[in-house]
């Protein structure tokens, strides 16, 4: 245990020396440091890592739990500047009352009734990549669930078309990576001046805001006949009757477009990847979809989630001027992790927890707290009904159509891409189609 910083706080050990070092060695494979931290330290543990300096990683499930129901004026998302790349209208770049104000508005388009609405039109976007499938040959499913989940987006979210929906799949996954990248290291932003990445990001930027203005005025006239994100964002109002800026919605949409793209095509590759290892899954789920059910489906993606989930680390800031928590006191400002895959590890919550069990959740829904693959309390994932009933359509319907060989070759490694952990041969899959 140390006292650091300032003389009331007690934050827990962790490694000293080099932090860059450190930093490299955490960020290269934050898997393995995490479970070695553990195994060294406990519970709890500080470490140094891109984007939040000093953080303070909690892994016990009481602990874990008391931070994610906490208010936002004791603990919120932690501010590392995302707004550079994502702009200030981000719901990853407000806090508080305006963090609030604004998930609200986001809240209906993504949830209930809506989502129905996709359903169909996501069928559609996976027909069309399955339908260029090569039969018996092996490929990576990662590319092709990133095509998927582009098109679904651009569609659901943006209502894009024409020439604009052309352009937008073209420059968005690049521009994208980008804007992730310069985000967590800012000293990038300077290299190379304006033959550089961050000049290149600002003028992405600006052809996405000519895009979006294109795509609003598109939309304007026709609104009540559409049902993608952006129309409803248009009609949406806050309490006061204000709409929000044409500017704040530019911001939202590329925020949907980097927290949901990536993260989603990431979690379909690792079901490919771990349906195929266990043995008879692969005809278990497609006598399923045969029989019209679901209930091994949706327990296989909970699963998959618990066993490879795509995000490493919740974090939080904290915002009070003190944060007593368990054995800690951490003052204002201290950043705090949570890393999702060491509560997913843990035996007292999981029996048998490193088995890929896809039973374990067949008529049993996980706890909120310590199944978190898409966080928790007011910051949990806006996205995560959109993206369940999106993975479970997609598994539908290549069930409905192919047959997934099984293999028995080893696990493949995670790699962390930009913003999500992947599997390292982009999930490598063999099908053949059903008659
Ligand atoms: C399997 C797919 C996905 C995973 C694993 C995932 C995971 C996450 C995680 C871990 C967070 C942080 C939660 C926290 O801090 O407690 C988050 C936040 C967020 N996600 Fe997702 N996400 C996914 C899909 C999506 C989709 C499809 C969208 C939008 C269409 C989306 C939009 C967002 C937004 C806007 C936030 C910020 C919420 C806020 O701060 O209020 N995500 N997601």
């Amino acid at each position: 245990m140390t006292t650091a910083a300032r003389p009331d706080a007690i934050l827990p050990d962790g490694p000293s020396g080099q932090r860059l070092v450190k930093a490299l060695t955490y960020t290269l494979n934050p898997d393995r440091t995490l479970h070695r931290y553990q195994a060294r330290y406990g519970s709890a543990f500080s470490i140094d890592a891109f984007g939040f300096g000093r953080m303070v990683v909690l892994t016990d499930p009481a602990e874990v739990k008391q931070i994610l129901q906490a208010t936002q004026d004791v603990i919120d998302l932690a501010d590392i500047g995302v707004d550079r790349a994502l702009g200030h209208g981000s719901l990853f770049a407000t806090y508080g009352d305006a963090h609030r104000r604004d998930r609200k508005l986001l809240t209906p388009p993504l949830h209930g009734n809506r989502l129905r609405a996709y359903e169909k039109m996501i069928e559609r976007a996976a027909e069309c990549e399955m339908a260029t499938w090569p039969e018996g040959k092996p490929f990576p499913a990662l590319p092709s669930m990133m095509r998927i989940t582009l098109d679904v987006i651009l569609d659901a979210v943006f209502g894009a078309e024409g020439a604009e929906l052309e352009e937008l799949r073209r420059m968005l996954p690049p521009m994208v990576q980008r804007g992730t990248l310069l985000a967590f290291l800012p000293k990038f932003q300077r290299l190379l001046g304006s033959h550089g990445p961050w000049a290149r990001f600002q003028r992405e930027r600006a052809r996405f805001d000519v895009l979006m203005a294109r795509l609003i005025d598109q939309a304007t006239p026709v609104l009540d006949t559409r049902d993608d994100v952006l129309a409803m964002l248009l009609q949406a109002r806050y309490d006061d009757g204000s709409p929000m800026s044409h500017a704040q919605i530019s911001d939202q949409m590329l925020t949907l477009m980097a927290a949901g793209h990536e993260t989603t095509a990431t979690t379909l590759a690792w079901a490919v990847e771990r349906i195929r290892r266990q043995e008879g899954l692969s005809d278990r789920l497609a006598a399923e979809v045969d029989e019209g059910g679901s209930a091994l489906r949706d327990s296989t993606l909970l699963e998959v989630q618990r066993v490879r989930p795509v995000v490493n680390l919740v974090n939080r800031e904290v915002r009070a001027e003190n944060l007593e928590i368990g054995r800690w006191r951490l003052p204002r400002g201290t950043v705090v992790g949570i890393p999702v895959g060491l509560l997913h590890d843990d035996s007292n919550l999981f029996g048998d927890p490193s088995t890929f069990n896809p039973d374990r959740f067949v008529g049993a829904k996980p706890n909120t707290y310590q199944w978190i693959p898409f966080g928790g309390g007011v910051r949990r994932c806006i996205g995560a009904n959109f993206a369940t009933l999106e993975m479970n359509v997609v598994l539908r319907t290549m069930f409905r159509d192919f047959i997934v060989e099984p293999t028995t070759d080893g696990p493949e490694r995670r790699v962390t891409r930009g913003i999500a952990a992947a599997p390292g041969k982009g999930g490598m899959m063999i099908v053949r189609r059903r008659n």
